[in-house]
């Protein structure tokens, strides 16, 4: 039956994702508000077009576009797959999104899942078991839930929720209100219909389902009362997964609940608690319960108590977390056994049987009628309608396997390109994808100055970024969607080094590349700013150790004191013993194995086992780790200042390393998926300050797809990659300090403060706005929807010296 003026319970998608005050008073400074504003809803989205790089190896866009055709059907197909106008190797999948999600289609059902599922599940993927972290105590497979993120207190996760929690179950709630209601119902109360219609049908059995031997145990030994039968065995049910105390106020809930829901349709449970009964109450059994049946036992006498109005009683529902649901009594009877929301407590039940319980039952304020029942208020961040693949516990018990399917989402997200065989090409964003294009451009000839967009220079002056047969260092490789696409754009032909700094990561970029079939990739585990290997006579690694004071100062501040203690500790050739000899063989035999390239022990002399040499690179990408502030859908922003300072310390000890590596000529890419400018804009400062007479900045492209960089400086923040106080930030946004436009000096001169580009430079550089495509609030150009992204490119025009 369709209670009156049931209707959907549509939700926007309009999550408030806090930042750290800093960090957020930094970008605001270096954004404006009105950009960071936008910036900010854009990175809680995924963006809405999906990129399917093709592997030209194997095969090409339009072969891939027919495959995916096929795939999805013409008319499914239509507007959704394309190959992308400027950069053809780039299949486009179109989304949609956000849409509105009947979350009341769930009965007030719901599941919660960590934030890493929630993020995935926006991005179109259904949820597995490991991810599951809470649900409602009657979730039986086939339900359908509403999805929500663990994120209810911006900041921070949940605290109250752990793997395990049991939420509290408006369908049992409303099943016991129902009963509760009893004849009121029947009087025609529209609001007591309406709770009355809610008792969904089978929760009962369900219920007796979820009932274990344990629970008939502890029945036996504490003999239910007539009354409370139906409570007694629903109670451990709903606690059966349960984790302490704040559990037993809902299961305390749910027990009233499902007393209403045995009583109403089921004989199965009434059965269980009855064997229980005719055993009686032992008064030494107690002794011999389980913790978890005394832990029952001890709540449904705390129930006996709040029922007589005991004293004290209302102290037995204050649980760590839960709001209480007001005051308890007759008054409140209505609001009480429905309860007030997944996180509420329950409120005493009006269990007199006497005047709250014959009263019509109005809805609870906040709550909602939907076709499936009464819903309670929401106040967390639903990311999707599901449903349930397993049942409740099965969630909690299994270690893998499908948990929840998605049914509404709230982007439509293009299917997976699954079927495509092996080797045609992978998922990778389209800024990522242009970092390694860009590389490959044309560069100037060195000793020529570039001009503008293209380093076009009369009468030509130009060579490739990348060209067969050149040796090209990829500093941070793994998972080697960017090297695989550079042996590509090499023909396999030449050889790409590729660093990272564990065996396993290493080992993600040797699996890639054998799936895309190139041969010219060498994976090596290596630090990469220890990789280069100097003379013995010129003391420690520039790279490794940094090349001067400022920079040794930037490594300890990014890798603690222990790293640093390395870092003064840097060795010369050391004498081997027999034992170590014997391990490093066998440590290679197994790298080996594996299919990864050790490094060469004759290259130890000097710095890092497997180190190079000066100028050992024809072109070079730095995809530097960064603070990752660009990636898409993010429901919580956890860096911190100190975060971003460091990140950003190690990008230039990373750079330092990185123009030694270069041969005078070569290209250089530097790129980070993120916005801040501290590793960015103030990054390429650096680099340009400290190596300007031997590094050039040129046309980072084409393809040009990404907006300018930022101009001047930032108008609060005191040092490189220093946040500003938030106190700054707001007198820096108040007093209109908007760098990005040029609010800054614009010069680069040195006053102090985080300098960025001038207006030229700026223009070189390519910075990936996330929320130029984002629709709702920002731009709505689907196909411009990307993660937030920087690429600055570089030619290298004359030696830089050991120590500079
Ligand atoms: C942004 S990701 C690289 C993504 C990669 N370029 C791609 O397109 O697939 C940064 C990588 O740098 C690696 N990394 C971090 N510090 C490193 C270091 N000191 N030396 C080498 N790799 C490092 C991380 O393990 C991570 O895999």
């Amino acid at each position: 039956m369709e209670p009156a003026g049931a209707e959907p319970l549509l939700k926007e998608f309009a999550p408030k994702v806090a930042w750290d005050p800093e960090v957020e008073a930094y970008l605001r400074g270096a954004l404006g508000d009105e950009r960071f504003e936008r910036t900010a809803a854009a990175l809680c989205r995924p963006p809405r077009t999906t990129s399917f790089r093709v592997n030209t190896l194997r095969a090409s866009p339009s072969e891939v576009v027919a495959a995916v055709r096929q795939q999805l059907g013409p008319e499914a197909a239509e507007g959704v797959v394309s190959i992308h106008p400027q950069v053809p190797c780039v299949v486009l999948l179109r989304g949609s999104g956000p849409h509105a999600v009947d979350y009341g289609a769930a009965g007030g059902r719901e599941v919660v899942v960590s934030r890493k599922a929630a993020e995935a599940v926006l991005r179109g993927a259904p949820v597995y078991a490991p991810g599951v972290l809470a649900a409602s105590g009657g979730v039986g497979r086939g339900d359908l839930v509403a999805l929500a993120a663990a994120l209810e207190r911006p900041g921070t996760d949940t605290p109250e929720i752990t793997r395990g929690t049991t939420l509290y179950d408006s369908a049992r709630a409303a099943a016991a209100a129902a009963t509760a209601a009893g004849s009121a119902a029947a009087g025609g109360s529209d609001a007591a219909a309406t709770v009355a219609a809610a008792a969904p049908a089978g929760r009962a059995t369900e219920a007796a389902d979820m009932v274990s031997a344990e629970v008939a145990e502890a029945e036996a030994a504490c003999g239910p009362q007539a009354g409370q039968a139906g409570a007694a065995a629903a109670a451990p049910a709903a606690m059966e997964e349960g984790n302490g105390p704040q559990e037993e106020g809902e299961a305390g809930a749910a027990a009233g609940a499902d007393a209403g829901s045995r009583d109403g349709t089921a004989t199965a449970s009434t059965s269980a608690v009855a064997r229980p009964a005719e055993a009686g109450a032992a008064p030494g059994g107690a002794e011999t319960l389980s913790l978890r049946a005394r832990r029952r036992q001890r709540h449904r006498q705390h129930q006996q108590q709040l029922q007589q109005g005991g004293p004290g009683a209302p102290e037995q529902l204050r649980h760590k977390g839960r709001q209480q649901a007001g005051p308890a009594g007759p008054a409140a009877a209505p609001a009480a056994a429905i309860g007030t929301g997944t996180r509420a407590a329950a409120g005493a039940p009006d269990s007199s049987g006497g005047a709250g319980a014959q009263q019509p039952l109005p809805l609870p304020p906040g709550w909602t009628a939907s076709s499936q029942g009464p819903v309670p208020p929401r106040t967390g961040l639903y990311v999707g309608l599901a449903r349930a693949v397993m049942g409740r516990q099965e969630m909690f018990r299994a270690r893998e396997g499908l948990a929840l399917e998605l049914v509404q989402p709230v982007f439509a997200v293009p299917p997976a390109v699954s079927g495509l065989p092996p080797g045609w090409g992978m998922l990778q964003n389209l800024p990522s994808v242009v970092a390694a294009l860009v590389l490959a451009a044309p560069v100037p000839v060195p000793g020529r100055v570039s001009e503008g967009p293209g380093g076009q220079l009369p009468g030509g002056g130009l060579r490739p970024g990348l060209a067969a047969g050149m040796r090209v260092l990829d500093m941070c490789a793994a998972p080697g969607g960017k090297t695989t696409l550079i042996a590509a754009l090499m023909g396999d032909v030449g050889e790409v080094v590729a660093f990272d700094r564990t065996h396993a990561k290493v080992g993600e970029v040797v699996a890639l590349a054998r799936e895309m079939g190139v041969t010219c990739v060498t994976a090596q585990k290596m630090d990469a700013g220890r990789a280069l290997a100097l003379p013995a006579a010129a003391g420690r690694p520039v790279g490794g150790g940094a090349a001067d004071a400022g920079a040794d100062a930037d490594a300890e501040e990014a890798a603690g004191p222990e790293r640093s203690q390395q870092l003064q500790q840097q060795p010369g050739p050391q004498p081997v013993s027999e034992k170590a000899r014997r391990r490093e063989e066998r440590r290679r035999a197994n790298m080996l194995k594996r299919g990864i390239v050790p490094p060469e022990p004759a290259a130890a002399a000097a710095g890092q086992p497997g180190s190079f040499p000066p100028e050992s690179f024809d072109a070079l990408l730095l995809d530097a780790p960064c603070s990752a502030l660009g990636l898409r859908p993010r429901l919580q922003q956890q860096a911190g200042a100190l975060y971003l300072r460091q990140c950003a310390a190690a990008q230039r000890r990373l750079v330092d390393g990185a123009v030694r590596l270069l041969r005078p000529g070569g290209a250089m890419v530097y790129s980070t998926c993120t916005i801040n400018p501290g590793e960015n804009e103030a990054v390429v400062r650096y680099l340009l300050d400290k190596y300007g007479a031997a590094m050039q900045l040129v046309a980072a492209g084409p393809p040009f797809l990404g907006g300018p960089g930022l101009v001047g400086r930032h108008p609060t923040a005191a040092e490189p990659g220093v946040p500003a106080t938030a106190a700054a930030g707001a007198a820096g946004a108040a007093a209109g300090g908007h760098a990005g436009t040029g609010g800054g000096s614009g010069d680069g001169a040195d006053s102090g403060g985080e300098r960025w580009l001038t207006e030229a430079e700026a223009a070189l550089v390519q910075r990936f706005d996330p929320a130029a495509g984002a629709g709702a609030g920002g731009g709505d150009d689907v196909a411009a929807d990307h993660i937030g992204f920087f690429v600055a490119k570089f030619v290298k025009t004359g030696p830089v010296p050991w120590e500079s």
